[in-house]
């Protein structure tokens, strides 16, 4: 248990049929944003669902604010906010019903917070939850789970299959929301674009395995993007491993030994780049590596 940090996964195994959660480590600094990124099927709901102890895991600790989430389920879910896709459970009762039986749930439910983000989302709440739209849907959950003064939001892709104007804003109250009650947030997406954005930390999964869990700075600084610059030849680009429509991403430790190879292959050295990729080239980069 370590004071600074608001959610700790350790050693987490959930293990069905035909997957494996594996050995899942995760650290997230009270104030931080998390992304946690990966494919379909990786594990993301899975790792979710074991946080909220929606289902059982077989192994490992999930702690929250220092407690562990099993021996004090009542308090840890008071201090969480949780964005799913769980609409489908009110979808058949009004809005306002809703709010109504959610509410009652915390007791640092604050109606001005609430208010505020149903008039600015433009949201009736005399409607059924089932007569919103996807993007309605997912301003009615966030507001319901941004008006408890959470510490910890825990939002499993709150922005997927929403126009990007609509997405925008939910970022920019996540964001604004978090950095002003200085709460924290794990949030799933498979839209590195919005983790690039918000995220001051990212873990990223794939095939029930972390690939990667560490600051988006250090991410970002750790790899380079080689821009060559000038022709290559076809024995060179073989030589390498991963490059793909004139990318090659690599770990810094590695420039040396590009530009040793390239040299070999009488590459101009001094027209060589290394630039800062975009998250998404980095991570694409891992899945490759990993199959
Ligand atoms: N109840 C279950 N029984 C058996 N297998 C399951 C169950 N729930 C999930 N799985 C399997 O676990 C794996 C991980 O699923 P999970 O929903 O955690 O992935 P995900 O990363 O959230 O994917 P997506 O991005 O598509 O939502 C998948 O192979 C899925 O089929």
């Amino acid at each position: 248990m370590n004071q600074s940090y608001i959610l700790e996964i350790k050693g987490l195994r959930k293990e069905y049929s035909k997957f494996t959660l594996n050995n899942i480590n995760v650290e997230l600094e009270k104030g931080s944003i998390m992304g946690f990124i990966g494919p379909n099927g990786a594990g993301k709901s899975t790792t979710i669902k074991s946080i909220l102890n929606i289902i059982s895991y077989d192994s490992g600790e999930i702690i929250i604010n220092g407690i562990n989430s099993k021996d004090n389920e009542v308090s840890t879910k008071e201090i969480i906010g949780y964005v799913g896709d769980e609409t489908s459970l009110y979808s058949q009762n009004y809005a306002k019903s809703v709010y109504k039986f959610i509410r009652r749930f915390y007791k640092n439910w604050d109606d001005e917070v609430f208010n505020s983000l149903i008039r600015k989302f433009n949201l009736n709440l005399d409607k059924k939850v089932k007569e919103f739209s996807k993007g309605m849907k997912a301003q009615f959950m966030l507001a319901l789970s941004l008006s408890h003064h959470a510490k910890l939001f825990i939002l499993d892709e709150p922005t997927s299959g929403l126009d990007p104007v609509i997405r925008a804003e939910i970022l920019d109250i996540i964001f604004n929301t978090v950095k002003e009650e200085g709460a924290s947030v794990f949030f799933s997406s498979h839209i590195t674009e919005d983790i690039q954005k918000i995220a001051d930390s990212v873990t990223y999964i794939n095939n029930g395995n972390i690939l990667l869990s560490d600051k988006k700075v250090n991410i970002l600084s750790n790899y380079k993007q080689v821009d060559f610059n000038q022709d290559i030849s076809c024995e060179f680009e073989k030589k390498l491993t991963f490059y793909r429509n004139k990318k090659l991403i690599i770990h810094k430790s590695k420039i040396e030994e590009v530009i040793n190879l390239a040299k070999s292959y009488n590459i101009d050295s001094r027209k060589i780049e290394f630039t800062t990729p975009l998250l998404d080239e980095i991570l694409l980069n891992l899945i490759k590596k990993q199959n």
